[in-house]
């Protein structure tokens, strides 16, 4: 039998990115594996956006839209996210949510493709996707057309526009080879649009090396963008003299202050401008991003392969009743683990009130999200270890467990 407390503590001991813990504002005692839902705190937020709010907007007022360069944020920061996506800096843009930008960029990939209406995705795919689908459909733009995943590459035929895919299942964990089902798409005469919600910050991702044509992710997760933050859109470079996306916000307009009558787009991502950026919201994403580009993405997916094969491991030793239903072999899935168990709501509750911070996902899903650049190995035994006695002592039982919130 290992001793996992033990192989944890070596672990960490090991870990070079451990000193990075201490650039999130997280109590010692917390063990958070929610960062795939929502990031963590970077310390250098708090800062920044009391910088943005007294000094750029109190003292600059709208100067600041020039002096403090506000305009450029959202070019700015795309371009930071770039090299963790495997993009150029101006294939990319951040804007809106990852909602409103999957709208505009189905709608830009249905005008590339005269005569197509189908949008082919999976089902069981996070519910925003298909209902942007839907909305679509609701206009007679789009035809929703859902195919298991051993059944995409058969279900791609001459009316398929765009294959739409969440890169990283939000429930199982499980990763699609981008590579080979961009290349059925485009055999098919299809275009592709990824979701990268669960994988940006967390998985290798080569958007151009895949020869993917859209992407979009967000902001909250592994970038430790904060709430709410904006999420991002990219477009491959081939394909920025076609673009047209219905959302014609002045702010992606080619001269938005020669406040003409008539809308010309912006030349490549910055079309996907619609409305005025939130600086807020973006200042507080940059930091995020400055932290996760400055660990480097090769080595923040190392690390994530460790934790969670380490939890994969331990969980299969230490609670085989608990079985994890995402794929074993950690280059097939995110940087999370799921486990299936009947209580599994009464579970989590129970390890929340234990500091140990993981989420539920219906029916019977317990989710474990390992941030690379704050998660610690001992984290991880923690959660393994509270959880076979939250189960043993039959403490998940109790009442206040059972107790749905809005929110899980
Ligand atoms: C795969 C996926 N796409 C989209 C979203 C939602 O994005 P937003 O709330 O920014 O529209 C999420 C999670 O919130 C998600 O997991
Ligand atoms: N986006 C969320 C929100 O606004 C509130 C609560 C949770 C979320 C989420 O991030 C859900 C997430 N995409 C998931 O994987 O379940």
């Amino acid at each position: 039998m290992t001793d996992w407390k033990a192989e944890a503590e070596r672990l960490d001991k090991a870990d070079p990115l451990a000193r990075y813990r201490g650039d999130f504002l997280l109590d010692d005692d917390l063990a958070y594996l929610d960062g795939n839902s929502l990031g963590a705190l970077p310390r250098a937020t708090p800062a920044r956006i009391e910088g943005v709010v007294q000094e750029e907007w109190g003292k600059g007022l709208i100067s600041s839209w020039n002096t403090a360069n506000w305009i450029d944020l959202p070019q700015r920061v795309g371009a930071k996210i770039a090299p963790l996506v495997g993009a150029h800096e101006n294939e990319i843009v951040v804007a809106d949510s990852v909602s409103v930008n999957l709208f505009k960029l189905i709608s830009a990939a249905l005008s590339m493709r005269d005569g197509r209406k189908v949008v082919l995705s999976e089902p069981g795919n996070f519910p925003t996707d298909l209902y942007m689908i839907d909305g679509l459909e609701g206009q007679g733009l789009a035809q929703r057309r859902l195919a298991e995943r051993d059944g995409i590459e058969a279900a791609l035929d001459n009316d398929v526009a765009l294959l739409l895919l969440t890169h990283v299942h939000y429930k199982s964990g499980e990763m699609f080879d981008m590579a080979r089902l961009t290349k059925a798409a485009h055999d098919a005469g299809a275009l592709v649009l990824w979701d990268l919600s669960h994988s940006v910050g967390a998985v290798p991702v080569d958007l151009n090396g895949a020869g993917a044509d859209f992407a979009v992710g967000c902001g909250y997760k592994y970038l430790n963008g904060g709430p709410g933050a904006p999420g991002f859109a990219f477009v491959a470079q081939r394909h920025h003299d076609g673009l047209q996306q219905p959302l014609s916000g002045w702010m992606g307009h080619a001269k938005p202050f020669e406040f003409s009558d008539d809308y010309r787009p912006a030349p490549g991502v910055d079309q996907l401008l619609c409305g005025t950026p939130p600086i807020l919201s973006m200042s507080a994403l940059e930091v995020g991003v400055d932290l996760m580009t400055g660990i480097g993405i090769d080595a923040l997916v190392k690390k994530s392969r460790q934790l969670s094969e380490f939890t994969r491991a331990a969980m299969a030793q230490a609670l085989p009743e608990l079985p994890c239903i995402s794929p074993d072999e950690p280059e097939r899935r995110g940087s999370q683990l799921s486990f299936r168990h009947d209580h599994a709501y009464e579970l989590c509750q129970a390890l929340i009130a234990r500091k140990v911070i993981g989420d539920f996902r219906a029916p019977d899903i317990l989710r474990l999200g390992f941030a690379p650049a704050y998660v610690r190995f001992a984290d991880c035994w923690r959660a393994v270890s509270e959880l076979r006695d939250i189960l043993e002592s039959g403490e998940w039982q109790k009442a206040e467990y059972a107790e749905r919130a809005p929110v899980t």
